[in-house]
């Protein structure tokens, strides 16, 4: 199994490095790429870790050589938010890296499954399936936006409000990845209910999670040791789908055929095919009915953002 980490010398990437080395299945290749020059040193460094996978380095404008072979390709590659900033405010910098490494993927691993972490998600999975359309590689079970960030939160926040053992809690997020797109099945955590008054405070805590780790890090960038935790499980759960392992599900933003629209996160069953199915994600509160309805205009533009931006 060979799993390349693209945005590997940043916050996110060497969290999520860190976890892969000492996580991935004996025998595995972790092939690590960014455009710092620093890149080979990380490798350098988490080769001295006694785990039997295999680490290189890759630096410089050309991420080629990371990606021969690579079933599986997590992109952490672009910039972070500052305080002020709103997720879509990263599109100018980030859109553009986002195409051009998913064209090198085309490229070089074509059947790999791409896992999309930088942001705006909204909008660089849809950048993402474009260009791999215009390659003639595009197979929308193989790309998923990376929203288990908003399920990892919701799993602790809930657990916590209700004095739970976090490993017990289960919730689906479903919808994007930005603001009121995120939207977690509140009312369908099993042994538990919430007031109304508490469903509006979670529902807002889990949706500004990403603006409170902003802010409190003060211009120093946005989550990235939760989020290398959060790529790391979503990243070992396709190697387990791919390895055959049944019933590996997680909620990811997928071009799932929803009726909401064209990428949608919901719950998908992972294997060796990469999204094997797409699970409706089940009865809806009249809450969060109202909150999906009326997210759907903005994740809608954000998605035509990043069609346009390819066409
Ligand atoms: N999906 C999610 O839930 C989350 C997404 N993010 C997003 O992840 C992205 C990365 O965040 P951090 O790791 O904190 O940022 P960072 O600034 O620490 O790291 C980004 C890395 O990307 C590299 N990079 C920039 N341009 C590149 C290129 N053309 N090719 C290869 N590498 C390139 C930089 O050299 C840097 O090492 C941001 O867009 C952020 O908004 C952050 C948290 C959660
Ligand atoms: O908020 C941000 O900019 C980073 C992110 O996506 C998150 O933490 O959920």
């Amino acid at each position: 199994m060979k799993v390349a980490v693209l945005g590997a010398a940043g916050g996110i990437g060497q969290a999520l490095a860190l976890l892969l080395k000492t996580q991935l299945p004996a025998g595995s290749a972790l092939s690590l790429y960014d455009i710092a020059p620093v890149t080979p040193g990380v490798a350098v460094d988490l080769s001295h870790i006694p785990t039997d996978v295999d680490v290189k380095g890759f630096a410089g404008e050309d991420s080629s050589a990371a990606l021969v072979d690579a079933d599986i390709v997590l992109i952490s590659a672009g910039v972070a938010r500052k305080p002020g900033m709103d997720r879509s405010d990263l599109f100018n910098i980030n859109a553009g890296i986002v195409k051009n490494l998913v064209q090198k993927c085309a490229d070089n691993c074509p059947k790999a499954l791409i896992g999309i972490i930088t942001n705006p998600v909204n909008t660089t999975v849809a950048i993402a399936a474009e260009v791999l359309k215009k390659a003639g590689v595009y197979d929308k079970n193989r790309l998923f936006g990376i929203t288990t960030l908003d399920v990892i939160r919701s799993e602790t926040f809930i657990a916590a409000a209700k004095g739970l053992n976090v490993a017990d809690v289960k919730v689906n997020v479903i919808g994007g990845h930005s603001g009121v797109t995120i939207l977690p099945l509140l009312s369908q955590v099993e042994g538990v209910t919430f007031t109304d008054e508490e469903v509006a405070a979670l529902t807002t805590r889990i949706q500004n999670a990403g603006t409170e780790v902003v802010e409190a890090k003060a211009g120093g960038g946005s989550a990235t040791l939760s989020m290398g935790q959060a790529a790391c499980r979503f990243g070992l759960s396709l190697v387990r789908g791919l390895q055959g392992e049944a019933n590996v599900i997680e909620c990811a933003y997928v071009d799932g055929g929803s009726e909401h629209a064209e990428f949608f996160a919901q719950p998908v069953l992972l294997g060796k095919q990469g999204a094997e199915k797409v699970f409706e994600y089940g009865d809806v509160s009249a809450f969060e009915a109202d909150a999906r309805d009326s997210m759907l205009v903005t994740l809608k533009g954000d998605i035509e953002l990043g069609i346009n931006f390819v066409k």
